[in-house]
């Protein structure tokens, strides 16, 4: 398809990009009976997006197009009133749109268009946005090897009733103190439960996990003289950022450790409105060394490989936590479908690159 889009010479124009001066040319789309008028000067990826107004801002950033464009790729908004087949033709269609009705048009246009890499599938990306669902996978991997442990907290979900938490939870064997989150993913209130009676509080549809340690590791203090706790914000949360098969990690700040001592003497919930947005990268921070290490590159190779195969996903991102006075035991604590790749860096290469081998492989 990307071939049938060309760039006709008579068509160009010049545009000064950055401090280069481009040729940038106007769009030809075949179907229309014009593009195979003008010779072919360049294979053109187009990229039809449908995606919210912040989204566009934070992924569609200018020095990213610029890139885009001079690699021979175009972005092209997907225009939501009309049908998506009388747009186009696209290679790839990149999209971060909910509902129902979004999700039909593209299932439909996936099985009328084959030759049109959906970006991603939307009953795969539906996985994810549902906790109860969403750490299936992990959980099923059950990954472990010289390089570490990768699981998933301990979970319930509360579907109607909160006065049936306390005795769920206890059925379940589930510890305090207990972490509870919207079971929607696209909701990001989380609060923290420190006792029993406090959980009937909480409103359902919910997914309760244990929460776990993530901050300073114990163990090592009792090798190396102890340090003066540097890390007073909290914990370390990994974010892990996949492109197709291209990882990155970057550090944030996460919720503090909850001792035995506190969680003996606090009681009730606290609820934070957003904390991992909230959060600021670690990647700069004076952290402790044993925090701040990242983990092993091979057991991250091994579960993007797995979780993209199984997920069927290709743009997402993990949070991974280390469990405190552990060297090697982490949790996947929540996945996310097409983040905020623009705070990744190098993001733009990255992505280009991708979509590129996208068409390529095709
Ligand atoms: O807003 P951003 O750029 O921080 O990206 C959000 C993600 O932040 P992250 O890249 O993981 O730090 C964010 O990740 P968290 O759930 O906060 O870990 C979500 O993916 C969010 O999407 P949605 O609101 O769940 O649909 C993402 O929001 P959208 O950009 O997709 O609206
Ligand atoms: N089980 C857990 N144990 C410890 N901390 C957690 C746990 N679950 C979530 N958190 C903390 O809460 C934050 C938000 O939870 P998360 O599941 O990532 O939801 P969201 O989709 O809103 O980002 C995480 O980034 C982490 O700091
Ligand atoms: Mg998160
Ligand atoms: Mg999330």
């Amino acid at each position: 398809m990307g071939g049938e889009i060309t760039y006709g010479k008579s068509e160009a124009r010049e545009e000064i990009v950055g401090e280069e001066k481009m040729v940038v040319a106007q769009r030809r789309y075949t179907p229309a009976g014009v593009g195979g008028v003008f010779p072919p000067l360049m294979k053109v990826v187009v990229v039809g997006y449908a995606l919210t107004s912040k989204k566009i801002k934070s992924f569609l950033q200018p020095q990213f197009e610029r890139l885009a464009r001079k690699k021979g790729i175009l972005f092209v908004p997907i225009d939501l009133k009309r049908p998506l087949s009388d747009q186009g033709p696209f290679d790839i269609v990149l999209h971060k749109l909910s509902g129902k009705e979004w999700r039909r048009v593209l299932e439909d246009y996936g099985n009328a268009n084959p030759e049109v890499t959906v970006l991603d599938p939307p009953d795969a990306i539906q996985q994810v946005y549902n906790r109860q669902s969403m750490l299936q996978d992990v959980a099923d991997l059950n990954l472990s090897d010289v390089y570490g442990k990768v699981g998933v907290p301990k979970q319930l979900v509360i579907k109607k009733d909160p006065l049936s938490i306390p005795g769920a939870v206890n059925k379940s064997g589930l510890r305090l103190p207990i972490v509870a989150k919207p079971l929607f993913a696209k909701s990001h209130e989380l609060s923290l439960a420190y006792d029993e009676f406090s959980l009937q509080k909480l409103e359902p549809p919910l997914v309760l996990q244990e929460f776990i340690n993530h901050g300073m590791r114990e163990i090592l203090y009792g090798v190396f003289p102890p340090l003066p706790c540097r890390n007073l914000q909290g914990g370390v949360l990994f974010k892990v950022y996949i492109v197709g098969e291209t990882i990155k990690v970057l550090r944030r700040f996460s919720l503090p450790d909850v001792s035995k001592r506190e969680l003996s003497k606090s009681a009730g919930v606290y609820r934070f409105p957003r904390v991992s947005c909230a959060a600021a990268s670690a990647d700069e921070a004076d952290l402790d060394p044993c925090v701040a290490e990242l983990p092993p590159r091979p057991l991250l190779e091994k579960l993007a490989k797995e979780l993209r195969r199984r997920l069927g996903l290709r743009l997402f991102n993990l949070d991974i936590i280390r469990e405190h006075g552990t060297r090697d035991n982490y949790y996947v604590i929540d996945i996310n479908y097409f983040p905020g790749y623009g705070k990744m860096p190098e993001y733009e290469h990255i992505f280009t690159d991708f979509l590129l081998s996208l068409v390529q492989s095709k």
